[in-house]
Parts: structure tokens; C-alpha cells; sequence
């Protein structure tokens, strides 16, 4: 599809249902353009009228006060539709925009994990920011002077006509350049709002990058690098933002301009049809007057229009970076997949070969089998294909040849919910949401009694620590302002897990930040929620991983060695040299 159709679609799709919103709004709006338009005939008319009495042609002055009065309803008129189609679209535009922010955190929960793995969260986020607020801006301000000012220009051209044809055309001779000017201007403009957009998005995820890892910023002094780098591309923005201002901003005086000239060359030929028009004076002079305000009326529109481009460009722009988000894949949650039952015999990986990128293998041909209720540890330097394992477990990626089984059943072939439900994982960086422990315990199971909360946290060996907190369980915490080391956030985080009660387990052991006495908290908290359940461990520690039942080592996405504790130390290979040195150095 399109852009423009993908973008029309969008906006059709969030105003569908606000067609009477949009019927008042358009009524509400006619009825007023029509009062605006109307209203000049009768300034023109009291003119005419004023300059028959104070000549002396008439000595009535009904007629002037007529026209004076009908003017002043007109004008009150007027302002009452103009009001109550701006309230229209005041409501339309904050429920349209409210259901587009839904819509889309909606969509975000839908989305594969490789899509926030590949895109910058302030690129996310300013999709939430500045693009929806300039499509709530765009829809409060814009829409309404848009349709105004259209329905004006049509309303103006008839009154023209319909008063005197000749002016009508002299008013409207300019129009063809300005038209052509404009066009030109407001394409410039929508280059470079496009390219403001994607820079302020640039800029947005380099900002958010540098935010979350300040500490590593300071602790390396790498804050003038980070400036250095900053600099271009807050450069970029201002450079794009500038030249956008600088067209956008040329619309109005340009048009002004031909605006101004048009007037004078109206009240040139009404002074020349007064003079030599064979028509009576005072007529004359009120024609004049009419077109004078038709002609400041005719350009109004198109420099509305036209100044208004920029912020409705901007709408546009921001309605397909929307598009662009909802066109996105969503993950399968295979509906009709087998609900997963308790695991009977064994979980495997069998010639497992996975790339995130198409041209980069990370795992080449992967053989790991567990039988239920064990225990197998990952091993193996950085890089090389642990976490990518576990996210293959999870079905965070699929694998792109090979399979891995659950009893001998593809995992794609399961409900992808009832899997999760299954699965229970701890990240090497667990995250505590905005609550307190306890909200942050039964995550999971919201059903869980306080009891089985006390008894998970007590497992997990963080009750004590909870405990001594003023507030317990209920202590409010949050991801930023927590009162949890790392290795105190891994154990909350394994409370949760052991609420959930998964047959399969995956656990990333925290390395970083870990200070002994939670290290062997850790460790016996690992042995708890293991206890019992089939578990994949990443462990960055071998001595945590000393009773496994398999240990698997991996170099650079392969298995290179694999056997339990005592049987690699024999083969004296890769594992058997790494536990050495970590026996040196780590202990
Ligand atoms: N989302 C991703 N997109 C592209 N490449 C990735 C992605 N995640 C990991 N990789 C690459 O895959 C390879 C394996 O990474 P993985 O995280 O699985 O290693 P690991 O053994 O868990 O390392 P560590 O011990 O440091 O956590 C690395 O080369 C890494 O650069």
C-alpha cells in the first residue's frame, strides 16, 4: 500500500467512528462559512445606504439600519457555528488521539522481542511523544481552519460571482501564481518536517542511550565524548528544523505580499467601473468596499491553508511512523497451537542453527537434550550463544533450521501462551516495576495468598531482607528509585518465578554488582526454585553450577564439550581450563 493510502487508512480507521462528530462539525461550519461570506454584502449595503442619505438621495434611513442590523446577526452567527464546531473537533481530536495511544501500546505488547531489539526506545518513545501530539495538535488546530477555510474560499468564489462577474475575475486572476508558489513552498516544507521527524527520533534514542548508561559515561569520563557525539546530531535537528521554518515560514509573507497587490488591483478596476462603469455612484462605491473584503478574504484561505501545511504536514508524518509501528509483526501466539501439559521425558535441541541477522550465524548446528527434572548449565566465554539459547527457549527468536522439542513436540506448535506460562525466566537485569514488593512478587499470579507470597520470597531468601523494611511488603518500589542491589532485585525476581510455578526453568545468573554475602544468597536461592523443575542456567560463576546435571559449553555457537562437573575436569579441555583460572582468580 501506499503511503498516502497506509496514512488515509489510519486516519480513517481512528475517525470512523466520530462520523456524527463530523456531520455537526461540518453543518456547524457551512452555516458559519455561509454567515462570513454573506456578511460583507450587507457592509457593502449599508454603504451604499449611508452614502445615498449623507448625498441626500434618500432620505429614509431604515434601509441603512436594516442592512447594519442584518450584518451584526450574520457576524453572531457567525462566531456561535464557528464555536460549536470547534468543540466538535475539541472532543473528536482527544478521544481520537486517546484511542491511538492505546492502540498503540496495545500493538507494542503484541511485538516481537526483535523488534525492540533492533529499534532505539526513544525512537519508540517519541512515537508515543511528539508523534501523537502532533496529530492531536494538527487535529485541534488544522482540521477546523482547514475545512473553514476551503469551505470559505468556495463560499467566496459564489458571493463573487454572484455580485459582479467582472470584479469576481480581476479578484481571482492572481490566484493560478500563488497557488504555484504555494505548492512549491509547502513541498520544500514536507521534505525537510520529514527529516526533522527522523532526526528528533535520532536524537531521542541517542539521548535515552546515554541516559541509561550514565554510569558507565562517568565512571569511563567519556562525558565529552558523549557531547562530541551528541553535537552532530542535535546539529542535524536544528538544520532540518531551520530550513522547514524558513519555507514554511517563507508561505505567509509570500502570500501576503500577493495578497496586498491583488487588493490594490481590485480597487483599481472598481474605481475605474465606479468612474467610467456607467453605474450610480454610491452602488459603486459599496461594490468597491465588497470586493475590497472579498479579495482580503479570497488570500485569507490560501495563507491559511498554506501557513497551516507545516503543522498538518506534521500530523502526516507522524501518522505514518504510527503506521509504521502498527504494520509491524506481531508475534504468533499459534491460537490454535497444544496447550502444554507438564513435561513427561525430555526437552532438545537438535541441530539447532539460528542468525539474527540473515548474514550472521551465531548458532551453528546446536545438540543439547535434559531429561525432565534436570538441571544443564550453559558455560562458555561472552559472545558466545548462551543468552541466544535462552531466547530460543522462549520463543523470544525461532531457530532457522533444526527444532527444539518438548516429548518430542516442536515448541512452534504449541499455544505460545500456555508455553510462556510454562517458562519461567530470570534475567541476569531484573526489572522492578512501579509498585510494591508484593505487587512486584505476584506478578505471575495475581491470585497468590499472602502465605504463598511469604513462602516464595522465603525460598528465594529475600523475606528476611523485606521484612526489615518499615513498610514489608507493602514498601513501594520502582525500577529506578529501588532499594534492591542487583543481585537483591535477581532474588525478588526469582521470588516472582517461583509463583508462577513453571516446569521449565531459565535462569541468567546476575554477574554484576554482587557482593558475597547476596552471591551465596543467590546460590541458594537458585537451588530452591531448581529444585525439582528441568532448568536451563547461564552461569557466569562455575562454582554455582558445580551439581548440575549436564553442563554444556559453548565456543563461538557451538558445543564443544558436555558432561557433568567431574566428567569435563577429566577431559581436561576448554571447561577444565576456565574453571582453573576462575578457581584462581575468581575465588
Ligand atoms: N539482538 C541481537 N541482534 C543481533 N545480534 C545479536 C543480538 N543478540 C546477540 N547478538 C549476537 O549474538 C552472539 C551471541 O550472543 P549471546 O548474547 O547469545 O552471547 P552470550 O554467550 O549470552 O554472551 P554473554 O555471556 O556476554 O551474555 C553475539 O555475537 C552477539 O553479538
Amino acid at each position: 500500500m501506499s503511503e498516502f493510502k497506509r496514512t488515509t487508512k489510519f486516519f480513517y480507521d481512528y475517525m470512523k467512528e466520530y462520523r456524527l462528530g463530523f456531520l455537526v462539525t461540518t453543518v456547524a461550519l457551512l452555516a458559519s462559512t455561509y454567515f462570513q461570506v454573506k456578511a460583507p454584502v450587507f457592509l457593502g449595503n449599508s454603504i451604499t445606504e449611508l452614502a445615498k442619505y449623507v448625498s441626500d438621495t434618500e432620505k429614509n434611513q431604515n434601509q441603512f439600519w436594516q442592512a447594519l442590523w442584518l450584518l451584526l446577526i450574520f457576524y453572531i452567527l457567525y462566531s456561535v457555528g464557528s464555536f460549536i464546531a470547534s468543540a466538535a473537533v475539541t472532543l473528536i481530536s482527544g478521544y481520537s488521539t486517546n484511542n491511538m495511544r492505546r492502540g498503540l501500546f496495545g500493538k507494542l505488547q503484541r511485538l516481537t522481542i526483535q523488534y525492540f531489539d533492533s529499534h532505539k526506545d526513544g525512537d519508540i518513545l517519541s512515537r508515543f511523544t511528539s508523534d501523537l501530539d502532533n496529530i492531536s495538535n494538527a487535529l485541534n488546530q488544522s482540521l477546523i481552519d482547514i475545512l473553514t477555510n476551503v469551505f470559505m474560499m468556495v463560499g467566496i468564489i459564489i458571493m463573487m460571482f454572484r455580485v459582479n462577474v467582472t470584479l469576481a475575475w480581476v479578484t481571482m486572476a492572481s490566484s493560478p501564481i500563488a497557488l504555484i508558489l504555494a505548492a512549491y513552498l509547502i513541498r520544500q516544507t514536507r521534505h525537510y518536517v520529514n527529516l526533522q521527524q527522523a532526526e528528533v527520533g535520532n536524537l531521542n534514542g541517542y539521548i535515552n542511550e546515554q541516559i541509561s548508561g550514565q554510569k558507565i559515561v562517568i565512571t569511563n569520563g567519556l562525558q565529552k565524548k558523549s557531547i562530541k557525539n551528541f553535537i552532530p546530531i542535535n546539529e542535524r535537528v536544528r538544520q532540518a528544523t531551520t530550513r522547514g521554518q524558513i519555507y514554511s515560514g517563507m508561505l505567509m509573507p509570500v502570500m501576503n505580499g500577493i495578497s496586498l497587490v491583488n487588493t490594490a488591483i481590485v480597487i483599481f478596476f472598481g474605481g475605474w467601473l465606479a468612474m467610467n462603469g456607467g453605474m450610480e455612484r454610491a452602488t459603486a462605491l459599496g461594490l468597491v468596499v465588497i470586493f475590497v473584503q472579498y479579495s482580503q478574504q479570497f488570500y485569507q484561505p490560501i495563507i491559511n491553508i498554506a501557513s497551516l501545511y507545516s503543522m498538518f504536514q506534521l500530523a502526516v508524518t507522524g501518522a505514518h511512523r504510527l503506521t509504521e509501528i502498527f504494520d509491524e509483526k506481531e508475534e504468533d501466539t499459534v491460537p490454535d497451537g497444544s496447550v502444554m501439559e507438564k513435561i513427561k521425558n525430555e526437552i532438545q535441541l537438535s541441530n539447532v542453527r539460528f542468525s539474527y541477522n540473515t548474514n550472521t550465524e551465531i548458532l551453528h548446528g546446536v545438540n543439547i537434550s535434559v531429561e525432565k527434572g534436570h538441571m544443564v548449565a550453559l558455560v562458555g566465554p561472552t559472545g558466545s550463544g548462551k543468552t541466544t539459547i535462552m531466547n530460543l527457549l522462549n520463543r523470544f527468536y525461532d531457530v532457522d533450521s533444526g527444532s527444539i522439542t518438548i516429548d518430542g513436540k516442536d515448541l512452534r506448535k504449541f499455544n505460545l501462551k500456555s508455553l510462556r506460562d510454562h517458562v519461567g525466566i530470570v534475567l541476569q537485569d531484573s526489572v522492578l516495576f512501579d509498585g510494591t514488593i508484593r505487587d512486584n512478587i505476584v506478578f505471575g499470579n495475581p491470585e497468590a495468598t499472602d502465605d504463598q507470597v511469604i513462602a516464595a520470597a522465603k525460598q528465594a531468601n529475600i523475606h528476611d531482607f523485606i521484612e526489615s523494611l518499615p513498610d514489608g511488603y507493602l514498601t513501594h518500589v520502582s525500577d529506578e528509585n529501588s532499594i534492591f542491589s542487583t543481585g537483591q532485585k535477581q532474588l525478588v525476581s526469582i521470588a516472582r518465578t517461583i509463583l508462577t510455578n513453571p516446569e521449565l526453568l531459565i535462569l541468567d545468573e546476575a554477574t554484576s554488582n554482587v557482593d558475597t554475602v547476596t552471591e551465596a544468597k543467590i546460590q541458594k536461592a537458585m537451588d530452591n526454585v531448581i529444585q525439582g523443575r528441568t532448568s536451563f542456567v547461564i552461569a557466569h560463576r562455575l562454582k554455582t553450577i558445580l551439581n548440575a546435571d549436564k553442563i554444556v559449553v559453548l565456543r563461538n555457537g557451538n558445543v564443544i564439550e558436555e558432561g557433568n562437573h567431574a566428567e569435563l575436569l577429566q577431559q581436561n579441555g576448554f571447561y577444565a581450563e576456565l574453571y582453573r583460572s576462575q578457581f584462581v582468580f575468581g575465588e
